[in-house]
């Protein structure tokens, strides 16, 4: 089967910081991957560079089985974004923001503002479609871009975040749409910092730590010795090396109550 996505030993440095070094891994069509890591590990570079959007130092990537050439936009057809956070044009309407969307992925004008008004009007958007999104909750305004990223019908999709800001009736039906994309065909690639949701829905789990792949893999396959109950967040914190959040938290507490103190 060709890949969908494979990156061998890609580099990329701001600076004196050496961002990735050397990251690997190829990822098969039909698969929800989790990209997690801590701030700053890298997850966004990666992502970018696949997309485009960033030049890489060193390494290859292919996409489709394509050396990926990021002035090529026949490729990013194949693609939908969600980045973590977007500037979507506010003084629009939802109707205007995605017919323009779709047009920009090679959609007709009737094309593009029919498929969207149907997707809104699934997830229940459809009273707001008119609303400029300049009004629109944190949660409405990730839905709309979560219908972005999936007008043209992409292959592959880039979701950074994608349940942020949504209620739990909206985030179960986001969850399922994932694995409905997923059981049939499409490949998701994901990043999140909510490690039960990243758990429950990533067939694989790749885990980047200072700019290096830690860990990847099933949960199952990843998880060692780690107890199944205290999950993804335990095998977080010990392939990064991190176990003081109680000190933490407690420096950070006393340092709010200051002299106001209690034991
Ligand atoms: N354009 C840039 N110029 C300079 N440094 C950058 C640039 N983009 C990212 N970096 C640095 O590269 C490192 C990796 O950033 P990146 O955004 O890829 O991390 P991340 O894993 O996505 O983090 P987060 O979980 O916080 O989103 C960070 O130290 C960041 O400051």
């Amino acid at each position: 089967m060709t890949p969908a996505i494979s990156l061998d030993h890609v580099t990329k440095h701001f600076g004196n910081k050496q961002v990735l070094q050397g990251v690997s891994f190829s990822i098969d069509p039909g698969t929800i991957v989790g990209y997690i890591g801590p701030n700053g590990a890298g997850k966004s570079t990666t992502v970018k560079i696949i997309l485009g959007l960033l030049q890489q130092d060193g390494g290859t990537i292919n996409l489709f089985g394509t050396p990926l050439r990021p002035e090529d936009n026949d490729y990013k057809r194949r693609i939908g974004y969600v980045p973590e956070s977007a500037d979507v044009f506010d003084a629009l309407t939802a109707r205007e923001y995605l017919t323009l969307i779709g047009q920009v992925y090679g959609l007709s004008a009737d094309v593009a503002e029919a498929k969207a008004q149907g997707l809104a009007t699934v997830v229940g958007l459809a009273p707001a479609f008119d609303r400029r999104i300049a009004g629109y909750s944190k949660g409405m305004r990730q839905l709309v871009l979560i219908i972005a990223s999936l007008l043209h019908n992409p292959d592959l999709l880039f979701w950074d975040e994608p349940l942020n800001g949504l209620d739990a009736n909206t985030v179960l039906i986001v969850e399922e749409i994932l694995q409905e994309l997923r059981n049939r065909g499409k490949t998701i690639f994901y990043s999140s910092h909510i490690m039960d949701v990243v758990q429950k829905l990533s067939d694989r789990i790749i885990l980047l730590n200072d700019g290096v792949v830690a860990a990847d893999g099933a949960f199952k396959d990843i998880a060692g010795a780690v107890d199944a109950n205290a999950g993804l967040q335990e095998l977080f914190s010990q392939l990064t090396g991190f176990n003081e959040h109680g000190q933490r938290a407690k420096e950070f507490v006393d340092l709010v109550m200051g002299g106001d103190a209690h034991d």
